[in-house]
């Protein structure tokens, strides 16, 4: 018997004062997010209000926001400059901020745990759903579906390779290569590398990388090789620092693991710290499916959030 019911909390943040800003906390294999429910794009999120809300010791903790609005109100409110090609002005948006209060373009799963998170609330369907980021339209299904569990997949359009870069983790050098799966990654795939020899590197530590290749920073990932369809990995993040799982970083691992293995097109399983995750790509074009847990629910308290944050 459970009272977990985010259906409830989203019919109330239409009604009542709006100032009474509602959030679920959720994660994607562990990669872990408070996701806003901001349906009328009232909030200014700042980045003071970000770091405090992701604050795993005085706030509600996370690697990120997901913010929930339509696209065309957080425009028109001012909080996103344009609306991204692909995305109607009616589609909801991912607002995606990571826990030191940077933006970036894309999360993966992000995206799943927004779209089952849209679901939960009674603001979509089951079914696919219409999830517009900063990098462009990701559709994502959504299966097998309760309050708090779902089965996601989403479209994460063609990843483009730019080519091969360097990353250290004090001295510990690796090659990868650059991909653009809408933010920017490098993927290192580690010859003989075991799931025992990865957990031994020091992924928790700041890399060092080419700022010149980067100059908007990098996401990297770090991977045994592709050995029966699948791969082991672990990912330090722009802005977040090492997490337990990176969906954009396992799709750039897949495409890695499968350019080192001398094959295109193929489906990979990704074991991460936190959880399993299977992309398959098809002609460039990447579909990541896994899991989204939704485990809490409230209301963001006025240490997390002060009255300027909000627009009257
Ligand atoms: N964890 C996310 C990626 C979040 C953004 C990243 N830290 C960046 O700055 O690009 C994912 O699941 O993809």
């Amino acid at each position: 018997m459970t009272s977990f019911d985010p259906k409830a909390i989203a019919s109330a943040g239409a009604t009542d004062d709006a100032r009474e800003i509602k959030f679920l906390k959720g994660h994607g294999t562990e990669n872990d997010f408070v996701v806003v429910l901001d349906e009328s794009a009232s909030l200014r999120l700042s980045e003071v209000s970000i770091r405090s809300i992701t604050n795993r010791r005085s706030g509600i903790g996370g690697d990120g926001i997901l913010r929930v609005a339509r696209a065309g109100d957080l425009h028109a409110a001012g909080e996103l400059d344009a609306i991204p090609g692909g995305v109607d002005a009616g589609d909801w948006f991912m607002d995606y901020r990571n826990a030191d209060g940077s933006i970036a373009e894309m999360c993966g799963n992000g995206v799943r745990v927004f779209a089952h998170a849209l679901v939960a609330t009674g603001l979509a369907d089951a079914g696919e759903i219409r999830v517009g980021t900063r990098a462009g339209l990701r559709p994502a299904t959504v299966s097998d579906v309760t309050a708090e569990s779902a089965t996601v997949s989403v479209s994460m359009g063609v990843p483009e390779v730019l080519g091969v870069s360097t990353v250290s983790f004090e001295g510990h050098t690796f090659a990868g290569l650059a991909v653009d799966v809408g933010n920017p990654h490098v993927a290192a795939i580690v010859p003989r590398m075991t799931p025992e020899s990865l957990a031994t590197l020091p992924v928790d530590v700041s890399p060092s990388f080419d700022e010149g290749f980067f100059p908007n920073g990098v996401n990297v990932e770090i991977s045994t090789p592709l050995v029966d369809g699948e791969v082991t990995m672990r990912v330090h993040e722009r802005g977040a620092g090492e997490t337990r799982s990176c969906g954009t970083g396992i799709v750039a691992t897949a495409i890695a693991a499968l350019a080192d293995a001398e094959q295109n097109d193929g489906t990979v399983v990704v074991n991460v710290p936190g959880g399993r995750v299977q992309v398959e790509i098809v002609d460039g074009h990447a579909q990541m499916t896994g899991p989204s847990r939704l485990v809490a629910l409230g209301t963001l308290g006025e240490h997390l959030l002060k009255a300027d944050d909000v627009r009257e």
